[in-house]
């Protein structure tokens, strides 16, 4: 691949011979079917099944590089959760409290309703909608202290009605934050386990003499978490199979370079295995944001992460124009689209595949990984072509209402008999008919 002359990110042009193959190279994520990862995780699954507690204290101990003896030791109840809150500066309770609300109202807007009518024959129809008893948010913990990760989960959750959520947060060396417990706090958790990785996947599916058995696991993590979700998908529901953070920014150039440079680093400081990627029709302001990263990457904590990430997966892509942007952007489905142009409304119609679209120079990605109120857990890899942000329709399931009354009982029996006899299926026939008045 072409690599920029500066060696901090790939430089593409879209006209090059090569590049379908070059984008298509850079897009693949090829970690959750690795075959050792993929071993590595069946057997631990079926260890925590096999052995419970006993299994999990042992890959708590082993993974998160911890000393515990009992499960107790990794158990918060929510007394110690608003604990951990009260030790928060006032600043960042008011921060957190701000984040709580804001997803909580965005939120509400996806309820869904219950809903029934009568029909012809007289037959009440209808869609019950209801909450999951139980679920397990999963709330990385491994790179960095997730908080915002646990208000996405969790409040959605509660804005559905779930009546208990039950929170699994890797506390590696057993450094607990207390921003993520207080997060806890305020989005309601009733109990948190501080366990990761595919064990707290399996703790969570199969339940353990102390965890609690859960009805659906959601929520972002590493390799060993998406393809612990993917193997448990059956004996519980999974929201989606979440990798490596991913932006994408298509820009017309007038954005102030340094602003793009961040952008891009907001997500390649995820992970090294994030990606962030740069459509825009200007060579030269590809220069100038290829100079802003070179001089501003220094001065990250994660430096890093970030630079492994830009170098292995980032790149800066000149295209002919906006609107040949817009068809890469279909192409490459990006979990967190950046429309950093003028009136990006314009653009809205076209785009297809995007797990959350931020509209103009002034609506930094970051911001909707806090506080603007949508999800930030969304679909990665592509998969933004067939599934959607986690919402509060993740926490609820319908139910189908059939109510005959004796007349459309014996209407609908009048077609339901022969069908059934149609199928060879006679007791379903002669079921249906046995309502049918002479
Ligand atoms: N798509 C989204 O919505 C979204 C949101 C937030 C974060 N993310 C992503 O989530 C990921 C979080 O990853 P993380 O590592 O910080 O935290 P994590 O909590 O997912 O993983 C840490 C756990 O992984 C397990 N583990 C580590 N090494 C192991 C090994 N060799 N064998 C077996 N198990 C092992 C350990 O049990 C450890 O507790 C990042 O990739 C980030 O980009 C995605
Ligand atoms: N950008 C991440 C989702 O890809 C979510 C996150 C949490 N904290 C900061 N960012
Ligand atoms: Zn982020």
């Amino acid at each position: 691949m072409t690599k920029a002359t500066s060696g901090h990110i790939r430089r593409f042009d879209s006209q090059q011979d090569d590049f379908r193959q070059q984008l298509d190279a850079l897009l693949a994520w090829e970690g959750v079917s690795d075959t050792q990862v993929n071993d590595t995780v069946l057997k631990i699954i079926a260890d925590v099944r096999a052995r419970g507690d006993d299994a999990l204290l042992e890959y708590t101990n082993r993974f998160d590089r911890m000393a515990v003896e009992q499960m107790a030791e990794l158990r918060i109840e929510r007394p110690a959760l608003e604990a951990a809150y009260q030790r928060l500066s006032p600043k960042l309770q008011q921060a957190l409290e701000i984040s709580v609300e804001r997803v909580r109202a965005y939120h509400q807007h996806q309820k869904q309703e219950s809903w029934q009518y009568t029909d012809a024959s007289g037959t009440v129809l209808g869609q019950r909608i209801t909450p999951l008893d139980r679920v397990g948010v999963y709330v990385p913990g491994g790179l960095a202290p997730l908080a915002s990760s646990v208000v996405m989960t969790a409040v959605t959750a509660k804005v559905a009605g779930v009546p208990e959520v039950i929170m699994a947060h890797p506390t590696p060396d057993g450094n607990v934050s207390d921003f993520v417990l207080a997060a806890a706090w305020l989005s309601g958790v009733d109990q948190v386990f501080t366990i990761g990785g595919a064990q707290a996947v399996a703790a969570l599916a199969y339940g353990t003499a102390t965890v609690p058995a859960v009805d659906k696991v959601v929520g972002p993590g590493n390799i060993y978490v998406a393809t612990a979700k993917r193997h448990v998908f059956g004996q519980v529901g999974i929201d989606m199979v979440a990798g490596p953070s991913e932006i994408l920014v298509v820009c017309d150039g007038k954005t102030d370079p340094d602003w793009i440079a961040m952008d891009l680093f907001s997500q390649a400081e995820h992970d090294a295995d994030a990606q962030a990627i740069l459509l825009c029709p200007d060579a030269e302001y590809l220069d100038a944001v290829e100079a802003s990263i070179v001089r501003l990457l220094p001065t990250l904590e994660r430096v890093d992460i970030a630079r492994r990430s830009l170098a292995d997966r980032g790149a800066l892509i000149k295209v002919q124009s906006l609107e040949e942007a817009i068809e890469w952007v279909n192409r490459i489905a990006p979990e967190h689209l950046e429309l950093s142009v003028d009136q990006p409304e314009q653009y809205l119609d076209r785009i297809r595949h995007a797990g959350a679209i931020f509209m103009g120079r002034h609506t930094s990605e970051a911001l909707g990984d806090y506080v603007a109120g949508p999800n930030h857990v969304l679909p990665t890899s592509g998969t933004a072509r067939f599934s959607s942000p986690l919402g509060v329709y993740d926490f609820q399931k319908k139910s189908s209402i059939i109510h005959c009354t004796p007349a459309s009982a014996s209407e609908l029996g009048e077609s339901a008999g022969p069908l059934a006899r149609g199928e060879l299926l006679t007791a379903h026939a002669r079921s249906a008919e046995y309502r049918i008045k002479e």
